[in-house]
């Protein structure tokens, strides 16, 4: 069967080589964006764009001979706003191109193939090619040994072993077998050994990778909740500071005639005093901070296909985990017959046997196989038998065959059906059943028409190194609670070991969904993993909602996440990279607005000392003239944004501990890093200008 090994692996993206950004494409790119579509996304930045477009037309102007400042000052403004513009286009370029390298090595999995489809859904039924690129949905495609699974799909036949690494970059193969929660295949991954026949799920390019390459290329994300108020914030800051400055004009001009000297202030300084008091530097680097968090979940194994549930992972309050196939291994086994007082072993085995020979389920089939080792029983013809399959809902699967109506499923759900036949469920067994649930392993009952017949212990394993992952979450004040269809006593066993907060046994798809929506009612933010198809209603309501990517097409569909490692505990990253996305703009704004205070005392006293000669008492910077300060002060704020690049990329870092902490040390920082650095700033950039003035 699958690798036995139960530790998770914790390594970060291992599978495609990421091709470093090249310095030229992301010129090229910074210089594309100048369009002004692109430009009109951003409300502050094209403001700069405004201005850099009307103080290249007045140094035109003034080359003619009649400009309001010399040529050459205004030329310097110009391009130093162009720069700025351009600097935060390259930053976006920068965060997507990081973005494009992975979507390319992802892509670079989608690979044409020939698929081999069938008329029916059986091996050897007749066949025909078809190029993977034209499958259409529903079409029944055989996959053998060495070749490469043409589309996403569910397994409807056969198990396989197969070689994922191409997408999780996880060398070990692992099974996908029909029936149960391992069914799904991806397209672009390899069958190693044996053979499937699978049902395609997506149209070409429509596949859940498709859907992540197109998200993490920036083309489908949209803004998230969060980015739009503090858009908002952005604009309203600059509209205040249009108005500050346009105020600025006739208060100058006014001075000027009052106290007879020098000449009012020019456009192209009012310009540059605007773009430096506006918030460019968050205006800047704000879209860039929002895709380096794609990209960083991206290198944590887990491909988002939503940026609002990024930032909500930031804030969640609550996970809740299914237990089979995410807290545990999920290939449970039958692993021993335990049968009832007065019932032999081997008829157990064998009533066991002939419930489970139509039951595709992993549980299923590994019945079928105990069965034959134990007691050497072979699979008999069950053709127009009537065979019920499992559901989640009636907890039971079985046969109808010769007058018997056999069945196994959960011990609560067989003793209603063998209680509405008039039979007994023996108080013995009751104590059997809790023996085995008490272990952690799943009690199966098996009942012939009213009789019960005895117990199938089905075994599973905890996945390995959860325990401590999960005491990381508690002291991150996010609460652990699993939930499980199966029964009491084998959830407590497998919580206890898993060390979840709490947990909620027998449930139902709907009994999932509920507790989800109690606890968003309650006004927390909910995060699910699961990957069952029995957990896509609860994944699709959770704020945030991993999927292993070992689970079912639906799991996956209905997810906003999917983990390639299917790593419970991956949710601790995911958290991180929320977290951390929060805290970078948080700490890049308060940055921005204290720079832009600071700049204000910097420039106004040098900016309207000609005609309000008092202001040079407050020129407490000794710049060297007015032009030389607002310069300085124009190449500052372009600066400041390279400066601040790999910071928006990279993220602030994050640690565990109570969110006051973490404002308190972030104000400090940023707040007062932003007030002090125009200063120096300014002053650097000043005595370096001054020889030219
Ligand atoms: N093939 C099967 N035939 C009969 N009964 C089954 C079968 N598989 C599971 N059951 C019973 O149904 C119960 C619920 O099913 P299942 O475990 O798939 O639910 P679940 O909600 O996905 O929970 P989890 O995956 O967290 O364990 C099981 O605990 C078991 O008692
Ligand atoms: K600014
Ligand atoms: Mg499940």
């Amino acid at each position: 069967m699958s690798s036995t090994d139960t530790s998770l692996p914790q390594g970060e993206f291992t599978g495609s080589t990421f091709r470093p950004v090249s310095r030229v494409a992301v010129i090229g790119e910074a210089f594309c964006k100048l369009s002004p579509r692109v430009q009109l996304r951003n409300p502050v930045m094209f403001v700069v764009y405004l201005g850099s477009i009307v103080t290249t037309l007045l140094g035109i102007q003034a080359l003619g001979g009649d400009g309001e400042a010399p040529a050459g000052f205004i030329f310097a403004i110009a391009a130093w706003l162009w720069f700025t513009v351009l600097f935060a286009n390259a930053a976006e370029a920068l965060a997507e191109g990081r973005g494009k390298a992975q979507a390319d090595a992802l892509r670079s999995t989608r690979k044409r193939v020939v698929a081999q489809v069938l008329k029916e859904p059986r091996r050897d039924s007749q066949s025909w090619p078809v190029p993977s690129d034209e499958l259409a949905v529903g079409a029944f495609v055989r996959v053998e040994a060495g070749e490469i699974i043409p589309a996403d799909g569910e397994v409807l036949q056969g198990a396989a072993s197969v070689d994922e690494s191409a997408i999780t970059g996880e060398s070990a193969p692992v099974i996908r077998e029909s029936g149960g929660d391992f069914c799904s295949v991806t397209g672009g991954t390899r069958v190693l050994s044996d053979w499937i026949v699978m049902r395609v799920t997506a149209r070409p390019g429509e596949a859940f990778l498709d859907r992540m390459i197109a998200m993490v290329e920036g083309a489908k994300r949209g803004k998230t909740p969060n980015e739009i108020a503090l858009n908002i914030l952005l604009v309203a800051l600059t509209l205040i500071f249009l108005l500050v400055c346009v105020t600025l004009l006739p208060f100058s001009s006014f001075g000027a005639i009052v106290n007879g000297a020098g000449s009012p202030v020019t456009i192209t300084v009012l310009i540059a005093l605007l773009i430096c008091l506006i918030p460019t530097t968050i205006g800047a680097l704000l879209s860039a901070v929002g895709v380096a968090g794609m990209s960083r979940m991206m290198k944590a194994n887990v491909l988002a296909t939503s940026g609002r549930a990024i930032e909500a992972a930031g804030d969640v309050d609550v996970l809740l985990l299914d237990k089979t196939g995410t807290i545990t291994l999920g290939n449970r086994e039958a692993s021993a017959f335990i049968p009832a007082p007065g019932v032999t072993e081997q008829a157990l085995a064998d009533a066991a046997q002939l419930a489970s020979l139509a039951d595709e389920t992993p549980e299923g089939r590994s019945i079928v196989i105990l069965a034959k080792q134990k007691f050497n029983l072979r699979g008999r013809e069950v053709q127009g038998a009537e065979t019920i399959a499992f559901s989640a809902h009636t907890r039971m699967s079985g046969i109808n065959i010769d007058d018997h109506q056999i069945r196994k499923g959960a011990a609560s759900a067989i003793r209603t059906h063998v209680e509405s036949l008039g039979g007994i469920f023996p108080p013995e067994l009751v104590k059997l059943v809790d023996e085995v649930a008490r272990r952690g392993s799943t009690p199966l009952v098996v009942s012939d028409g009213s009789k019960v017949l005895g117990i199938v212990e089905l075994k599973d394993i905890v996945k390995g190194g959860i325990k401590e992952r999960f005491a990381e979450l508690r002291a991150m004040g996010i609460r652990t609670v699993m939930i499980t269809g199966d029964n009491k006593l084998t959830a407590a066993a497998i919580a206890a070991e898993a060390g979840v907060d709490d947990y909620l046994a027998e449930a139902t798809p709907e009994d999932k969904l509920r507790l989800i929506r109690k606890y968003q009612e309650e006004g927390r933010l909910v995060a699910m993993t699961g990957d069952g198809t029995n957990d896509a209603p609860a994944l699709a309501q959770a704020d945030v909602a991993v999927a292993m990517n070992s689970g079912t097409q639906a799991a996956k569909e209905a997810g906003n996440m999917v983990d390639l490692d299917s790593n419970p505990t991956k949710l601790l990253r995911v958290v991180e990279v929320g977290k951390q996305m929060i805290m970078t703009r948080g700490a890049l704004t308060t940055f921005s607005v204290a720079n832009d205070l600071a700049k204000y005392f910097a420039i106004i006293p040098a900016a309207f000392v000609a005609t309000y000669p008092a202001l040079g008492a407050l020129n407490i910077m000794h710049l060297h003239s007015p032009g030389s300060a607002i310069l300085s002060a124009v190449i500052f704020n372009a600066l400041i944004i390279v400066v601040l690049i790999p910071l928006a990329l990279r993220g602030v870092k994050y640690r565990a501990e109570p969110a006051s902490r973490l404002l308190t040390r972030n104000l400090l920082i940023y707040g007062l890093g932003g007030l002090i650095a125009p200063f120096i700033g300014i002053k650097l950039i000043d005595l370096m200008l001054t020889p030219f003035f």
